[in-house]
């Protein structure tokens, strides 16, 4: 058979991997596919770059037309990352009967459809395994894995970094500025790290998940989004106390057709399975109506593992060069979107308070409580061991989430509370 010729654009921690995956993966590819996967042209910034592999001067570029616009190239791997340029090079690729491989979940979750539209029109494949979870195969999981069922809820820890500096803080007290360094040199890191530890990046995973999972359109500002830069080993010490993990959870649920997708740090009881996914590994957890729960584990960023999806999602679209079946995912017909409001979303919360210390703060902020309905499950009163004033720890029961938004407004004007320290969700 002729081999299939790739141009890739992008030679970091992914592009490298992709190399060495197809090197030296390349008999087991050819008898899987029939023919003989080359990668013909590579794009970088810079060509004089040192890199950690030998690459042969003579496919390296700097002009990304040279791949795009190359008819000899019958598939583009995507692994340089970004947005503006990104997608002009996939649609023009696209535009030119080019088939798509791409790690790129900004682009994925902010144009996915616009993406999908244009590959469609072409009869191109278009295929996004590594851009969610690295090495877990969740992508064709939820497309065709769980196509008779209906999903009710996707939970994960989809962000790498956030949990290699989570897990560095909980065993061993190391700092978050120590770790996020630590999680960059590794290469797990986006190349702005805000938008690992800002829960940017999980948001994005969450925004392809949930369209997958529930056949809808959801765009990442229905993504409620919160970081993990606030979070102090004070309240992971708490945490730990009370006999909880705190992880950047994203988590999905829909619900009589409303759906809610979030990305937070969460409390997670440590007898949860998710509790001990430690260091770089993701897991998701997906929860079907005739299936009930699963769960997928594995390394979620990282040179090897991510290029082990990108190679993937390779093979499938060179089988379908052989059968003639490119750009022919039946993609179906979306359901209207439907927003849960914040008066259907239920949660448990765990909040630290630090009060006065004095006679009769207790029953003034329970009573509060139970103004909005929020029910409790436990109160502890303890002195802080900082201050003169007290720490009060909270866990309702689950409680929906315009309640707790009241009782917090109301605690803004409540003399007896002097800071409100941390708030989180409370799952598991
Ligand atoms: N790292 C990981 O574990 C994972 C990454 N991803 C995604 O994979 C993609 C790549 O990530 P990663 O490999 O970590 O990124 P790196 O920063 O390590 O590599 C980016 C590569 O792209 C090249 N590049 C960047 N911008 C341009 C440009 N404008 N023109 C030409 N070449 C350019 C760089 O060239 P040069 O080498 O010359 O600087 C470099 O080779 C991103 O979309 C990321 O979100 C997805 C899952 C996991
Ligand atoms: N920066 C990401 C890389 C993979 O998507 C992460 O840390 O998970």
């Amino acid at each position: 058979m002729k081999p299939v010729k790739v141009g890739l654009l992008g030679l970091g921690t992914v592009g490298t991997g992709v190399v060495r995956i197809v090197e030296g993966h390349q008999n087991d590819l050819q008898s899987q596919t029939g023919s003989p996967i080359v990668i013909e042209k590579i794009l970088v910034q810079n060509k004089s770059k040192a890199r950690s592999i030998q690459i042969d001067s003579s496919k390296l570029t700097e002009d990304p037309y040279d791949i795009v616009h190359d008819p000899e190239i019958d598939v583009v791997v995507e692994v340089m990352g970004g947005i503006g340029n990104t997608k002009e090079y996939i649609l023009e690729a696209l535009s030119r009967g080019k088939h798509v491989v791409t790690a790129n979940k900004d682009l994925m979750a902010l144009h996915g459809p616009e993406i999908l539209a244009k590959a469609g029109e072409n009869r191109c494949d278009v295929l996004y395994e590594a851009s969610v979870a690295g090495g877990i195969p969740i992508i064709r999981t939820l497309i065709e894995g769980f196509s008779s069922d209906r999903i009710t809820k996707i939970m994960g820890i989809v962000n790498g970094t956030t949990n290699y500096i989570l897990t560095k803080m909980s065993q061993e007290g190391a700092s978050y500025s120590e770790v996020l360094k630590e999680a960059q040199q590794l290469g797990y890191a986006e190349a702005d790290p805000t938008s690992d530890v800002e829960g940017l990046d999980a948001a994005r995973k969450m925004t392809i998940l949930s369209t997958l999972g529930f056949r809808t359109d959801v765009a990442l500002e229905d993504v409620s989004t919160k970081g993990i830069s606030a979070v102090s080993s004070e309240d992971i010490a708490y945490a730990k106390r009370l006999g909880y993990e705190l992880k950047l959870l994203g988590i999905a649920t829909s619900q009589d057709g409303f759906i809610s997708v979030t990305v937070e740090p969460t409390m997670v009881k440590n007898t949860h399975p998710i509790a001990s996914v430690n260091g770089v590994f993701n897991a998701v957890y997906v929860y079907g109506e005739a299936v009930g729960e699963t769960m997928f584990y594995g390394p979620g960023a990282g040179e090897l593992p991510t290029a082990t999806s990108i190679v993937a999602d390779l093979v499938a679209v060179v089988k379908n060069l052989r059968l003639g079946i490119n750009g022919q995912h039946a993609v179906g017909t979306y359901k209207e979107k439907k927003l849960k409001t914040d008066e259907q979303i239920s949660n448990k919360y765990f909040l630290l308070l630090h009060v006065d210390d004095r006679a009769g703060v207790l029953a003034r902020i329970t009573q509060v409580f139970a103004e909005f309905d929020v029910s409790l499950e436990s109160v502890l009163q303890q002195p802080n061991p900082n201050n003169p004033d007290a720490e009060i720890i909270v866990i309702t029961h689950d409680a929906n989430k315009a309640a707790m938004k009241r009782v917090l407004h109301a605690f803004e004007s409540l003399d007896v509370i002097r800071k409100v320290k941390s708030v989180y969700r409370v799952e598991g």
